[in-house]
């Protein structure tokens, strides 16, 4: 397995980066988590997108284009002949002296893992509970940017660990529904899809995003508004998107079980959907 590493492909065991990156020291970075479908990697542009509005966001220089970056996701996919892949793009304010200031840090550390993983999209569905940890809201740590502070979520995660069910959703502030740990949360009600608006300190799902459109183009109306525990828990159906889960049914949420504990038929037709067009819609690593 080779990794790509500040301009140049080393073998896994020589990826190293030095203790005085201020990614390890202070999480001070970003990262997309990305999918290839048989030799085509998902929405990558906007991927990519996304991770610039992140470094944006923090004031982080990335010293490639997006095209040359595109090109680092590529290229690692094809030196490991990978076609249907797990994508870890990781960029950090760099190596620099103790000390938290990123002005310290004079070049980011840009690292890129891709990994064997074949889809998922199984029809199981899993279990939740709503996690005490609220999301950060937007005015400490916006959602927005995918960056490498992801204690928030881990610490949700450990409650969910503790409880022995798959995944937590948290509150924001407000105590409306976010998300979940590394996913976006829908609900089905009286044939309408909804979904928590960014405004809930809420990611830009890129899975979202790309249900959301299938939806819609299905004929399903499709509402971004705030939703209570209280919506999910009376919900016809409820599931979870995101790179790594694709479309995930959610059967039971802090006991209250969700249609009989089976897949709703609106979250297979869009699964179905999905299966479809996570081949067409990206970028081809051979051609
Ligand atoms: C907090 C959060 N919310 C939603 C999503 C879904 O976004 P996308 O539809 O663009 O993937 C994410 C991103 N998903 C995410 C985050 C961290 C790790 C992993 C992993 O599966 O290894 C996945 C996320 O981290």
């Amino acid at each position: 397995m080779k990794i790509y590493l500040n301009g140049e492909f080393v073998e896994k065991e020589d990826a190293k980066i030095s203790v005085y990156d201020h990614g390890l020291l202070y999480g001070d970075g970003i990262f997309e988590g990305i999918r290839a479908y048989d030799g085509v990697v998902f929405k990558l542009k906007e991927h990519i997108d996304r991770l610039y509005d992140s470094a944006k966001s923090i004031t982080l220089e990335i010293p490639l284009t997006k095209e040359e970056m595109e090109k680092v996701v590529v290229d690692t996919l094809k030196i490991n002949n990978l076609k249907d892949a797990y994508i870890r793009l990781v960029i950090t304010r760099g190596v620099g002296d103790l000390g938290l200031d990123p002005k310290k840090c004079s070049k980011p550390t840009i690292f890129c893992i891709a990994e064997p993983m074949n889809p998922l999209l199984g029809e199981d569905g899993i279990k939740v509970i709503t996690s005490s940890v609220r999301r950060l809201p937007v005015d400490v740590l916006n959602p927005a940017v995918k960056s490498l502070n992801y204690l928030n979520s881990i610490l949700a995660k450990i409650q969910a660990n503790y409880a022995g069910v798959n995944e937590a959703f948290l509150l924001d502030r407000e105590g409306y529904v976010a998300e979940g740990t590394g996913d976006n949360i829908f609900v089905v009600k009286n044939g309408i899809i909804k979904t928590p608006p960014l405004s809930s300190s809420v990611l830009r799902g890129i899975t979202r995003d790309t249900v959301i459109e299938l939806a819609k183009e299905m004929g399903y109306k499709v509402v971004e508004e705030r939703l209570t525990l209280h919506e999910l828990y009376v919900a016809d159906e409820l599931f979870i998107t995101g790179t790594a889960a694709e479309l995930v049914p959610v059967v039971e949420i802090d006991g209250r079980t969700i249609n009989n504990g089976k897949i709703g038929e609106t979250t297979k037709k869009l699964s179905e959907e999905f299966k479809k067009i996570r081949k067409t819609m990206g970028t081809k690593v051979y051609e």
